[in-house]
């Protein structure tokens, strides 16, 4: 489902030559024998999946959809990018879908809270609440603040019928407060980190109380791992990208931009980059991920890909089919002199803009491009899309010989926070 092209790459070292490493570390992953091997649940997670409990989710969102205007979702981190991705991947910007889909608890933006609480004043409403851990302080924060505002508004049991925990199943703070007050709760597994954790209820049922086949989610899942059980670099894509990036990288590339055609995508970058900044960005080694959105962004960004310091390469993420489509119309005056579009579909122009850019980044501006097409912006192809990136994440880690299943950088800055907040 997804093809990755590297023939616009400018590679200067043949992707075949990493064949027997690519063994190697396909072995550690599938063995659990590599780094950070506690945390690698998610790699045969597409068949181990805890069924009873999905189709626990299934039923309590939708209970949750017929009940409210707004469902808040409030996690940060992997326990919020994966399911506002698909969400706006698969559902678009605009749906017109209910319940509308709030984020909380990824911000200490004191006016970005107000506004939400101000916002969800007179509406129905109902919160999952999701943190692995149980104890990220954005998330604790802004769960107190929603948690006081459903119980003045629906009374304590009001509020229990409205509140899902999506949590560890025995540790943390949050598991406490779940237990204490009853709430439905829904369980991230012991082996599958944030970054990883869209497939699991963290992603899953936030995108199933928006409205998304979660069934389709899980098809891509399978097709995915069933496409990568061999780690042949001829027939294995992600695996294949792994490389890319490692041989880019020795080519003096150390910054890749993914790029999108799609303003729905922008999300998915985003989820993109904590998985490989959070995974690859440690013991100084790792590319810097970035992201852009196309065309929008070649009125911004695209003055220094085109000429600016050669530090970067592209990843187009193409999605073949739209959602939808228009046919641009004809006009009998022509005053703004588009009439050469006419008869067009806009998508038809979306793809000219990427061979256009291409051909200009690549031609002239000498930016390396891989090109990863995925057929379209469905279910499926959300679930084959992120078990894609997460092989490709892992094995590209395994190459620089570091766990990517950690992230010991991120307690540095809590530290700091801690101590001037003057909590013991
Ligand atoms: O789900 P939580 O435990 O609340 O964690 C949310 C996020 O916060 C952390 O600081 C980590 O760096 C992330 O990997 C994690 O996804």
């Amino acid at each position: 489902m997804m093809k990755l092209d590297t023939t616009h790459a400018f590679l200067k070292e043949d992707v075949k030559s990493y064949q027997e490493v690519v063994n190697k570390y396909h072995e550690q992953l599938m063995k659990r024998t590599g780094k950070g091997n506690d945390f690698v649940g998610w790699v045969e997670w597409p068949h181990t999946y805890d069924k009873e409990e999905f189709d626990r989710m299934k039923k309590v969102a939708q209970k949750i959809r017929e009940k409210c205007d707004v469902c808040i979702v409030c996690g940060i981190g992997g326990s919020y990018l994966g399911a506002r991705a698909a969400i706006e991947m698969i559902n678009g910007l605009y749906a017109d879908k209910k319940p509308e889909i709030i984020f909380m608890g990824n911000t200490f933006s004191s006016t970005y809270i107000a506004q939400v609480l101000n916002y969800i004043k007179d509406k129905e409403v109902c919160v999952n609440v999701i943190s692995k851990s149980g104890t990220t302080t954005e998330t604790a924060l802004a769960f107190r603040l929603l948690k006081q505002f459903m119980e003045d508004k629906y009374g304590k049991d009001g509020a229990r019928e409205r509140i899902v925990a999506t949590t560890d199943k025995a540790r943390g703070t949050l598991k406490a407060i779940a237990d204490k007050e009853g709430y439905e709760t829904f369980v991230i597994p012991d082996d599958i980190g944030g970054r990883f954790s869209v497939i699991t209820p963290v992603g899953l049922f936030p995108i199933a109380v928006a409205g998304i086949d979660i069934d389709a989610i899980m098809t891509g899942l399978q097709k995915a791992y069933e496409d990568m059980a061999d780690p042949d670099l001829a027939k294995n894509d992600a695996y294949a990208y792994a490389v890319c990036r490692r041989i880019l990288e020795n080519q003096g590339k150390n910054v890749e931009m993914l790029v999108s055609y799609e303003s729905q995508m922008t999300m998915v970058a985003e989820w993109w980059k904590q998985l490989f900044g959070e995974s690859e960005g440690k013991e100084e080694k790792g590319n810097l991920p970035t992201s852009a959105n196309f065309s929008t962004d070649l009125h911004s960004l695209g003055q220094f890909i085109q000429e600016g310091k050669k530090v970067l390469y592209e990843t187009l993420l193409l999605v073949e089919k739209p959602t939808l489509d228009i046919t641009f119309p004809s006009d009998p005056d022509n005053a703004d002199g588009m009439n050469y579009l006419a008869g067009k579909s806009v998508d038809w122009v979306n793809k000219m803009a990427a061979k256009g850019t291409l051909e200009a980044h690549e031609v002239t501006g000498n930016v390396p491009n891989l090109i990863i097409t995925m057929p379209d912006m469905s279910a499926e192809s959300f679930g084959y899309m992120c078990y894609f990136f997460f092989r490709a994440c892992a094995m590209t880690c395994y190459m620089l010989d570091i766990n990517p299943f950690n992230q010991p950088g991120v307690e540095v800055y809590k530290k700091n926070m801690f101590r001037l907040l003057g909590k013991n």
